[in-house]
């Protein structure tokens, strides 16, 4: 290892460092952390990967222009020369599909808007269907996952889908699809040297090459005729939804010659908020479900206040928000100890640079321990346990603690979703909650552990839950 790079892990050259089986991702960074401090470095592969383990230091280094890019990683790439969308891409690109989707987050889904409308609505139909489970053991249904689905489908194409409708099952088989595919490209950006050593097909199949252009290419030809059906109804005022809104952009910017705009950015952006926006709101909500499940006096705490403020299956609005300190405690501490996306997003290094006074070297790739930093006693008393009180102040009001919470990133590439999964969980908690009751099966107890199968992932164990209809 260099010198002068931050103290870790380096291992072997090409392999880098591979830990012994037996502790858990965050075992390993936690003792990391406690022999080299804030900042360290772990050598997966041939990638370089450096680890923040500091609320202050990860806000200003995420919050630099240096750090703002993606790794030039065929898994963020898709394989595609460079990357769209605004996930994985860089440079103006990015830029203009960022501005672009908050600004339609922002106008699509103020005020009583169709988005809360749609929420509202997905809302008390998961409502419908878990009762309908009720008095029976059983995991969480996949109807959560499609409630979820929906209301990204109204954000950007202006419809919901009817669960039986075969082209929501054409549409979750392709974003299966695409995701196993998807995790296989990995393989060329920390073993890149494999190519060399064995034939190209074997190659090609060992990173699922020929799966992921098939899958790549029925998702954006699903994506294309929802365009050309926007197109057809197409009509000068607001927009209807996303697609409308970036085919205007397009259309006004037909004689720049420096648009970003293209009918396969418009579907890379699209894969990429159903992507970043599904799994992610569905697990949070799974893990809220067994956190209740297993604290039952926090459970009778928030259905109490929900009964108080919103009567007679009232539904929530975000201005319902300042009313319902506990709730938002509950979520906020499902949040942080949860911690869904346990080293965020990856950020890489444009230029030598430092952090913390370690020096950073040029194509480093800086990860935030999201994890750890939420469960860490200099951030938080008894980190591990689930206390929503410690988010409220003596008088019961909601305190928003920042230090040391960051569920969501931080800096210039934070999830631009993020108003929307609040908006989606202060919803659906209350209308759930209005009308069910979550415990765990008799005589059991839920496991609270993340699937392990995935480090970047905190997915909830798939187990089953006792669902029962409030009286
Ligand atoms: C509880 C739910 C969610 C969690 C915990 C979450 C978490 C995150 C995290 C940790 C990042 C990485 C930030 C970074 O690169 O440093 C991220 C990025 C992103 N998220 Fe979310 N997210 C959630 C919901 C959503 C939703 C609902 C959407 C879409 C509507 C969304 C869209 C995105 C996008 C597009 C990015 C990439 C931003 C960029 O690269 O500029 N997320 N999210």
């Amino acid at each position: 290892k260099p010198a002068n790079y931050p103290p870790g892990r380096w291992g072997l050259p090409l392999v880098g460092y591979v830990p012994l089986p037996g502790p858990t991702f965050e075992d390993h960074l936690r003792n990391l952390y406690k022999k080299h401090g804030n900042v360290y470095l772990w050598r997966m592969g041939t990638q370089t990967m450096v680890f923040v383990h500091d609320y202050q230091l990860l806000r200003d280094a995420f919050n630099r222009m240096e750090f703002t890019d993606r790794p030039n990683w065929e898994m963020f790439k898709f394989n595609e020369v460079a990357a769209y969308g605004v996930v994985s891409s860089n440079g103006a690109l990015w830029h203009n599909n960022r501005r672009f989707s908050l600004r339609q987050l922002r106008d699509l889904g103020m005020g009583k808007s169709r988005l809360v409308d749609a929420v509202q609505r997905q809302a008390a139909w998961l409502a419908g269907v878990l009762a309908k489970q009720a008095g029976r053991p059983a995991p969480v249904p996949h109807a959560l996952k499609i409630a979820i689905v929906n209301v990204l489908w109204q954000l950007v194409g202006g419809r919901e889908f009817d669960v039986e409708d075969p082209k929501l099952k054409e549409f979750e088989d392709l974003t299966k699809a695409v995701l196993d595919s998807e995790a296989s490209l990995a393989i060329q950006d920390f073993l890149p040297w494999l190519r060399y050593l064995m034939p190209t097909f074997l190659f090609k199949r060992l990173i699922k090459q020929d799966v992921l252009d098939v899958t790549k290419k029925g998702f954006c030809e699903f994506f294309y005729e929802e365009m050309d059906e926007h197109r057809a109804t197409l009509k000068p005022g607001p927009p209807r939804d996303l697609i409308d809104g970036y085919l205007m952009e397009m259309d006004n910017k037909k004689d720049d010659p420096d648009t970003t705009c293209s009918k396969k950015d418009l579907a890379f952006l699209l894969i990429d908020l159903f992507f970043a926006g599904s799994e992610t709101t569905t697990s949070t909500l799974t893990w809220l479900f067994y956190y209740l499940a297993t604290h039952p006096r926090v459970q009778d705490k928030l259905q109490a206040e929900i009964d108080l403020v919103l009567p007679e299956g009232q539904q929530a609005t975000l201005d319902d928000k300042s009313r319902l300190p506990y709730t938002e405690a509950v979520i906020h501490e499902t949040l942080r100890k949860s911690a869904l996306v346990p080293i965020g997003l990856q950020h890489v290094a444009e230029k030598d640079t430092t952090v913390g006074g370690h020096f950073i070297p040029k194509g480093a790739v800086l990860n935030g321990a999201i994890f750890t930093i939420h469960h860490d006693t200099r951030y938080w008393d008894n980190p591990d346990e689930f206390l929503p009180e410690r988010w409220l102040n003596d008088e019961g009001k909601f305190v928003t603690k920042k230090e040391g919470f960051l569920p969501f990133g931080i800096g210039k590439r934070q999830c631009l979703g993020e108003s929307l999964a609040r908006m989606e969980l202060l919803v659906f908690t209350t209308t759930l909650l209005q009308r069910l009751s979550f415990a765990s099966p008799q005589g059991k107890t839920l496991n609270l552990h993340h699937d392990t199968k995935n480090p970047f992932v905190h997915l909830p164990l798939v187990q089953d839950i006792l669902v029962s209809v409030r009286a």
